[in-house]
């Protein structure tokens, strides 16, 4: 072949390529985010890289400094920021739902997340008519899981402006805007009456919170008397050992690559619970035996990994997508490393499951 047609050859088959990964290419589960549209949330293009270092110089911190008392009202300014850099490469790599769910064999992982969002809708018995409450609910795919299983009325709560405005086009597209509703706030303090809700959920999202008293006395005090709350918690499970370096490297890749203001121990959270009034009617990690692993997903996914770092280098190099889109991208391949190590030893689950309950009668 001459050197021409073969560079030639090589300049078409490239470009079909970059055309592939980039606009052809969608996000893992629903084609709602293409890596050509991958903005980093309400930031501007030129502040992009500011922000990131912002955010990483935060949470890099020991986390006794993070929850210093002068910090903690910091943090959810932070964990919005973070959520502005990572939302749309999450959709795009993972999908809508941005929680994990052990694996069924011989289920698309499509699947799973969907099961393990109806487990949670079940467990509060949603159904027609009642008004649930989803604290911190992303871009809303496990909302539009529970509306269209259970037939209840959801209303979720996100800090991140740009995940609302994501949830609603969502909910709209999928014809469910008139039973899935969402707020933008702080679910520290949340803009809803007392006991206005018959339900709660939170899926991997409370873990954001400095004092988890803070955000469970108010799902506490939204609920109606008997109303049933269940959460999925992220938590160092018994076999964590604090003077381990391994095991504490693992968890501090954690907590600073997921904008956690420090990993809670399996045992704090019933005490939590119990402390700002709930019963607790159940309490396991939906992550033990028999479920297959969770971290699988996580694992399987380094081909696409270093796919997916080629192509927002290429974006970013040609502006399509703002400069640091690379070096978040990059903090997201070590959380990813840092994650399955903590699923294969077994010293952190995504997945600690508490199911409560607020009184018919208030203790004394
Ligand atoms: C509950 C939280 C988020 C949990 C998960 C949804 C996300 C945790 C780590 C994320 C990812 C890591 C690697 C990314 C990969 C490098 C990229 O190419 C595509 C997206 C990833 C797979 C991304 C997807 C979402 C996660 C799995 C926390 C924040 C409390
Ligand atoms: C990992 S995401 C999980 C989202 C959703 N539950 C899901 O599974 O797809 C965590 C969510 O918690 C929200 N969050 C974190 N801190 C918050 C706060 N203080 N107030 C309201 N939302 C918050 C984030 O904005 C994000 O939507």
């Amino acid at each position: 072949m001459e050197v021409s047609t073969a560079l030639w050859t090589a300049v078409v088959v490239g470009a079909a390529a970059v055309y592939w990964f980039v606009w052809v290419m969608g996000a893992a589960e629903v084609k709602g985010k293409r890596a050509v549209n991958l903005t980093m949330g309400s930031i501007t293009r030129d502040k992009v890289q500011d922000k990131y270092k912002q955010y990483w110089s935060f949470f890099r911190r020991p986390k006794e400094d993070i929850v210093a008392a002068s910090d903690n009202d910091d943090v959810p300014a932070f964990v919005d920021t973070f959520y502005n850099l990572v939302t749309d490469i999450y959709e795009w790599g993972w999908g809508q739902s941005f929680h994990f769910s052990p694996s069924i064999p011989g289920r698309s992982h499509r699947d799973a997340t969907r099961l393990h969002e109806e487990r949670a809708a079940d467990l509060i018995a949603a159904r027609p008519g009642r008004r649930i409450l989803d604290v911190g609910c992303g871009i809303g795919g496990p909302m539009r899981a529970i509306a269209a299983h259970s037939g209840a009325h959801v209303v979720g709560i996100t800090i991140n402006e740009y995940q609302v405005a994501r949830a609603r086009g969502h909910n709209r597209k999928a014809g469910l805007h008139d039973r899935c509703e969402v707020v933008c706030g702080n679910f520290l303090e949340m803009p809803f009456d007392d006991a206005s809700f018959d339900g709660a959920y939170s899926i991997e999202a409370t873990c954001h919170a400095p004092r988890l008293e803070d955000v469970y006395r108010e799902v506490f005090r939204v609920l109606k008397p008997g109303a049933l709350y269940v959460s999925y918690e992220w938590v160092t499970t018994a076999l964590y050992q604090a003077d381990n370096p391994a095991h504490v490297e693992t968890i501090r890749g954690i907590e600073r690559g997921d904008a956690l203001p420090g990993l809670r121990a399996h045992h704090e959270i019933a005490e939590v619970a119990r402390h700002v009034g709930f019963e607790v009617v159940e309490e396991r990690d939906q992550a033990l035996p028999p479920a297959e692993p969770w971290w699988t997903r996580l694992k399987m996914g380094r081909i696409a990994y270093w796919r997916n770092h080629l192509v927002v280098s290429a974006l970013a190099a040609l502006r399509i997508a703002p400069k640091g889109v690379v070096d978040v991208h990059e903090m997201l391949c070590e959380t990813a490393r840092h994650l399955s190590d903590g699923g294969e030893t077994g010293i952190f689950t995504p997945m600690h499951i508490i199911l409560c309950r607020k009184p018919l009668v208030p203790a004394s």
